[in-house]
C-alpha cells in the first residue's frame, strides 16, 4: 500500500518535513517584512501587535515536527500538523489539525473511512521523524488502540510541563474538542481520561474555528491552583495560541490582600449559595423610595421634580434587574429627562446638551441620589455586614439561621480578608457593575468549586459558553459537587450537557484497579476508568524506617522520568528531600491534576485521616502514577484497600 503513496519512504517524509520547515521560515520572513506606510501612529501600533502575534503563531519549535499525520484520499493527499504551512504558490504543505478537513484524521475508521484510503501516523523524537504507521482504511484495516505510536506516546516518560496530544486525540475526545462554540459541555471523567487535555485542545480549536466571534471576549482557562497552572501553561502556546488568559479562581478574585482565615464553619457559610441572596439584599436594601419632591435651583429659578415621578423612577429602575451602579445612573438620567421636558415647555425649545449634563451633575441631584441610591463600595459593604448586627439580620432574615449569621460576625471594621471573603467581594462587585465577559471559559477540576466560586466564573461568561471538566470522585473540598447539574446551575448554564470519558491514558491497569477499590466508599455515582495501559508496576511494601523510603526513591531513580513522594501534608513537610531534580516531595493536598512517572505514596492511612474527604484524597493520590506506584506503609492500609 505504501507504494501507492506519492512519497512513501521515511526519507521522502523527512524531505517533506525539511521543505515544510523552509516554507514556514519563508512565511515568517514575509511577515517580518510587512511594514506600515500610512504614517499613522495608531495603525502602526495595531499592525505591530498583529505582526508580533502572527510571528508567534508561525514559530517553529525544533523539538516538535511540523506534522504528525498524513491522509490520502483518491485525489488528494495532505499532511496534518500543528499549523497551516503553505509554499510560495499558496499550496498547502501542512494542514492545521483544526481545519475541517483534518477532522477526518481523528474520526475516520475502518467501519466508516470517510473516503480516506490511507491514514499515516508519524513517530518522532526531538523534532525528527523516527518512523510511521499506516492504516489502510479502504481495505478495512485499522490499528485503533493497538497503535504502537499511541502506545509510545502514552507510555513516554514525563519530563517537565504537560504536552499537547494533538497527534493522538481519540475519536471520543475529538467530538468534545470540536463541539460547537454555543454548546456548554460538562465532562465527567475518571483520572487520566484526558479531561485537561481535551479542555486545552478545545480552547485552541474554538479560537481557530470561531476566532472572529471569540475575538472580543477571548477564552479563559480556570484551574485549581498555581502549581497546576504552571504544569499546563505551555500547551496552548505550543498549539499556536499565545493570547489566552490562564488563571485560578483565587487569582480572579484577588482584589485585596488575603490576610485572614476562617473557621471551617464560617468558610462553609461564606461559600454557600445562600450568601448570594444575603448580599443581594445587603446591596439593594440601600435603595429608598423618595418621600419628597426635588428642588434644583438655577440662578433665580427653581426646577421641581415631583415626588410621584421620582418614586416611579426609583421603583421601576430597582425592579429592572440591572446592576446597582447602572441603576443609579439610570435614575439620574430620568431626573434629567424630567428637567429637559420642563425646560422645553418653559422655553419652547430643546435645552443644550451641556446644560443637560451640568444639571444632572448638580450638588442637589447628587445629594438626592446619595439619599435614595447611595454609592457603595464592596469592602465597606462587607465590613458593614460583618460588624453591624442589625444590618446583617435584615439582609439574612429567613435566609441564614441565627447561628449561621453569628458566624459572619466580626468586631472590627478593618476586616482581615480571607480567601472566601474575596469571593464575596467579587459577588458584591458583580451586583454593583458588570464584569467583562469571555467568549468561552474552560474550567478544570470543577468538582471542587463552591457555588459562590461558580458564580465568580458565571459573571465572566454570561453570554459565552463553558467547558466544565472534572471528576466527582476526586472532589475533596467541603462543598465538592455531588451532581453536575448543580454546578451547571450555579454557572448559569442549566442547558449544559454532561458527557462521560472512561478510557484512561495515564494510569496503568493494575494501579487503576487498586484505586477503583476505593470508589464504592467515595459516596458518588461515577463509572470506573478502563485503562489503555497493560504495562506498569504496582508494589505494596512495608515501611519500617526512613531507610525504606530512601531505598524506594533510589529504586525509582533507576528508571527514566519523574518521581513523586506523596504523603499527608504534615508528614510531607518533615521529609528531607532528595538531591535529584527528578524527585519532588508533594503534599497530598497539592497532587491534584499532576502526574509523575513513578509515585511513592507514604502511609495512605495518614492521608485518609488528615481530612473529612480523606478517602477521596487518597483516590487522587493513587491515580497520579504514569508507570509505577509504590505504596509504603507501617500502619494498616485503609479499609477498602486491605480487603
Ligand atoms: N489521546 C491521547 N493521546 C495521548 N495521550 C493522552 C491522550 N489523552 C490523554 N493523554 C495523556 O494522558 C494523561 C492524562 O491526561 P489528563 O491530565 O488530561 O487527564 P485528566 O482526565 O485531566 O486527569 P485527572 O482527572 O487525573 O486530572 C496526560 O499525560 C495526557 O497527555
Amino acid at each position: 500500500m505504501n507504494d501507492s503513496l506519492p512519497r512513501a519512504s521515511l526519507s521522502d517524509e523527512r524531505s517533506h518535513l525539511d521543505d515544510s520547515r523552509a516554507a514556514l521560515a519563508r512565511m515568517r520572513q514575509r511577515t517580518e517584512h510587512i511594514t506600515d506606510n500610512t504614517g499613522d501612529e495608531l495603525a502602526a501600533y495595531a499592525l505591530g501587535k498583529l505582526k508580533a502575534q502572527r510571528l508567534a503563531d508561525l514559530a517553529d519549535r525544533p523539538d516538535t515536527p511540523l506534522f504528525f499525520g498524513r491522509l490520502q484520499w483518491t485525489t488528494e493527499d495532505f499532511h496534518i500538523g500543528r499549523r497551516h504551512v503553505v509554499d510560495e504558490s499558496g499550496t498547502p504543505m501542512v494542514l492545521d489539525w483544526r481545519a475541517p478537513l483534518s477532522r477526518t484524521f481523528y474520526q475516520a475508521s475502518a467501519r466508516d473511512s470517510l473516503g480516506v484510503i490511507l491514514r499515516r501516523r508519524f513517530g518522532f523524537s526531538d523534532g525528527a521523524l523516527t518512523g510511521f504507521e499506516d492504516e489502510n482504511l479502504a481495505a478495512g484495516a485499522e490499528l485503533g488502540e493497538t497503535s504502537r505510536i499511541l502506545a509510545a506516546e502514552i507510555e513516554r516518560p514525563r519530563v517537565g510541563p504537560m504536552r499537547d496530544i494533538v497527534a493522538t486525540i481519540q475519536p471520543e475526545q475529538d467530538d468534545l474538542v470540536r463541539a460547537d462554540l454555543a454548546r456548554t459541555i460538562c465532562v465527567q471523567g475518571a483520572p487520566g481520561t484526558g479531561k485537561t487535555a481535551v479542555g486545552l485542545h478545545r480552547a485552541a480549536y474554538l479560537l481557530y474555528a470561531f476566532g472572529s466571534q471569540l475575538k472580543r471576549g477571548g477564552a479563559l482557562i480556570v484551574g485549581p491552583n498555581r502549581a497546576f497552572m504552571s504544569y499546563i501553561h505551555n500547551v496552548l502556546p505550543t498549539l499556536g495560541e499565545v493570547d489566552v488568559t490562564q488563571t485560578t479562581v483565587d487569582d480572579l478574585t484577588a482584589t485585596v490582600p488575603v490576610r485572614g482565615t476562617d473557621s471551617t464553619a464560617a468558610q462553609a457559610i461564606k461559600h454557600d449559595v445562600r450568601m448570594a441572596e444575603v448580599l443581594r439584599r445587603a446591596v439593594w436594601g440601600h435603595v429608598r423610595l423618595p418621600e419628597d419632591s426635588l428642588m434644583i435651583p438655577e440662578g433665580g429659578w427653581r426646577w421641581r421634580i415631583g415626588t410621584e415621578y421620582l418614586r416611579a423612577a426609583v421603583a421601576d429602575t430597582r425592579d429592572e434587574g440591572i446592576p446597582y451602579e447602572i441603576g443609579r445612573e439610570r435614575v439620574r438620567a430620568q431626573i434629567v429627562t424630567g428637567l429637559r421636558r420642563q425646560a422645553e415647555i418653559r422655553s419652547g425649545e430643546s435645552p443644550s446638551e451641556v446644560w443637560v449634563r451640568r444639571m444632572g451633575r448638580t450638588k442637589v441631584v447628587t445629594a438626592f441620589l446619595e439619599s435614595v441610591w447611595p454609592k457603595l463600595e464592596p469592602k465597606k459593604l462587607l465590613a458593614k455586614l460583618y460588624t453591624d448586627a442589625e444590618f446583617r439580620a435584615t439582609a439574612a432574615d429567613g435566609v441564614l439561621t441565627d447561628d449561621e449569621q453569628a458566624l459572619l460576625a466580626a468586631t472590627t471594621r478593618t476586616v482581615r480578608h480571607s480567601v472566601a471573603d474575596t469571593v464575596l467581594l467579587d459577588e458584591i462587585a458583580g451586583l454593583l457593575d458588570r464584569h467583562t465577559g469571555f467568549g468561552h471559559v474552560v474550567i478544570d477540576e470543577a468538582q471542587d468549586l463552591s457555588p459562590m466560586q461558580c458564580r465568580v466564573i458565571a459573571r465572566r461568561c454570561r453570554h459565552g459558553s463553558v467547558t466544565v471538566l472534572g471528576d466527582l470522585a476526586q472532589g475533596t473540598a467541603p462543598w465538592a459537587a455531588r451532581d453536575w447539574t448543580d454546578t451547571l446551575g450555579h454557572l448559569g448554564k442549566d442547558d449544559g450537557e454532561v458527557v462521560g470519558l472512561t478510557t484512561g491514558f495515564r494510569v496503568p491497569a493494575d494501579v487503576i484497579a487498586l484505586a477503583n477499590r476505593l470508589l464504592p466508599s467515595l459516596d458518588v455515582n461515577v463509572p470506573p476508568a478502563r485503562s489503555l495501559r497493560r504495562d506498569g508496576l504496582l508494589e505494596l511494601l512495608p515501611l519500617d524506617g526512613a531507610d525504606d523510603l530512601d531505598a524506594a526513591v533510589r529504586a525509582a531513580l533507576t528508571y527514566e522520568g519523574s518521581v513523586a513522594v506523596i504523603a499527608a501534608d504534615d508528614r510531607a513537610a518533615g521529609l528531607p528531600g532528595w538531591d535529584d531534580d527528578r524527585v519532588s516531595v508533594v503534599p497530598a493536598t497539592e497532587a491534584k491534576g499532576l502526574e509523575f512517572d513513578h509515585v511513592i505514596v507514604v502511609e495512605p492511612s495518614e492521608i485518609v485521616d488528615a481530612e473529612p474527604m480523606g478517602l477521596r484524597r487518597l483516590y487522587v493520590v493513587l491515580t497520579r502514577a504514569v508507570s509505577r506506584l509504590t505504596v509504603l506503609h507501617a500502619k494498616p492500609l485503609p479499609g477498602p484497600l486491605s480487603d
